[in-house]
């Protein structure tokens, strides 16, 4: 392979006979944190529960693009943390392709709410630092100037490239989030694990990383597994193959998002079950608001505003 080979040429990868890899079990899983009192919480049976999550049970095939969405508090960072590793279950078990997850790995990638870029590396450095993390790792045996045409490849792609010796504190939020995607997408992890990825960032930036996003897992080689956690309903299904619904530590609403792609807002108008499905969810959201824990059914982006929809932004 020569110094300029496109993300598309890495070494050998983890395959499974038959090809894909990525398919994620949660098996009744449950989580409480250690720290919070018991009994703060009255279950729906009325016995004390204060468990985050709650017997969650989800088969997320590989290649799927899932949105988790739910009330504020209701367990979707929780039920991400888990999937990628960073806490165990305190009861059943989160397999990937069969196997139990123990930790992070590398074959999962997360892309935070708040930018994890290492501060004091250029925006290429961090984008090399994770290519050359899962080059060590999985043995793909790449070059250091593979390394590099790799990152530089990915930084192109989300449109950053001519920003790749800038620092993350000379970038704007939606900027950061490109190199955080450009990040995760270049280590070709199996698992994309997204964390309201663009919760912080005005409509416009939103509507136009949703675009890269959809544009980016539509292309790529093979299609990755997707868990994406956001409150916007509008995002959840524009980009989804299906839309779980959290309230209180459980899935309480499991749908396939039945709409042709490419999709753009016009969907709302025109696709009738994008606005049924649209519809149900809002009627999730609002209509059975109690569970959320900042106080309202609006969660923390509209508290008791009168027609504010979690639907906020959308791919135009
Ligand atoms: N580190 C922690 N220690 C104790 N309790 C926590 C911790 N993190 C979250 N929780 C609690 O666990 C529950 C689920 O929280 P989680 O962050 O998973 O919800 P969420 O749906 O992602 O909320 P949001 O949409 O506001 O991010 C909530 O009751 C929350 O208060």
């Amino acid at each position: 392979m020569d110094a300029g080979a496109p993300a598309s040429a890495f070494g050998v990868r983890k395959r499974k006979r038959g090809g894909r890899v990525g398919k994620i079990d949660i098996e009744d899983v449950s989580f409480a944190y250690e720290d919070v009192a018991a009994g703060s919480r009255p279950s729906a049976a009325g016995a004390a529960d204060d468990r985050a999550l709650r017997d969650v049970a989800l088969e997320v095939p590989d290649g799927q693009f899932l949105c988790v969405i739910g009330h504020s508090g209701s367990g979707k960072t929780t039920l991400l943390r888990l999937v990628a590793g960073l806490s165990r279950p305190s009861a059943g078990t989160v397999r990937i392709d069969g196997a139990p997850v123990e930790g992070p790995g590398l074959d999962r990638a997360v892309v935070f709410q708040n930018y994890a870029l290492f501060p004091w590396m250029s925006a290429l450095r961090n984008v090399e630092f994770g290519v050359e993390q899962a080059n060590k790792e999985l043995r793909r045996g790449l070059t250091k100037a593979q390394v590099s045409a790799v990152a530089r490849d990915y930084l192109d792609r989300v449109g950053m490239g001519a920003a790749a010796g800038r620092y993350p504190y000379q970038l704007s939020g939606g900027m950061r989030q490109r190199v955080a995607i450009a990040r995760a997408l270049a280590m070709d992890a199996d698992i994309l694990l997204f964390d309201e990825p663009f919760g912080a960032l005005d409509v416009k930036t939103r509507c136009s990383l949703q675009k890269l996003v959809d544009a980016l897992w539509r292309s790529g080689e093979r299609r990755k597994t997707v868990v994406f956690v956001t409150h916007d309903i509008n995002e959840a299904i524009l980009l989804a193959d299906r839309v779980v619904f959290m309230r209180r530590g459980e899935v309480v609403a499991d749908r396939a998002v039945d709409v042709p792609r490419p999709r753009s807002s016009a969907i709302f108008a025109h696709d009738a079950c994008a606005r049924a499905l649209k519809d149900e969810l809002t009627d999730l959201f609002y209509l059975d608001g109690e569970g959320d824990e900042e106080g309202g059914a609006f969660g923390e982006a509209g508290a008791g505003v009168p027609g504010a929809l979690p639907g906020k932004a959308v791919l135009p």
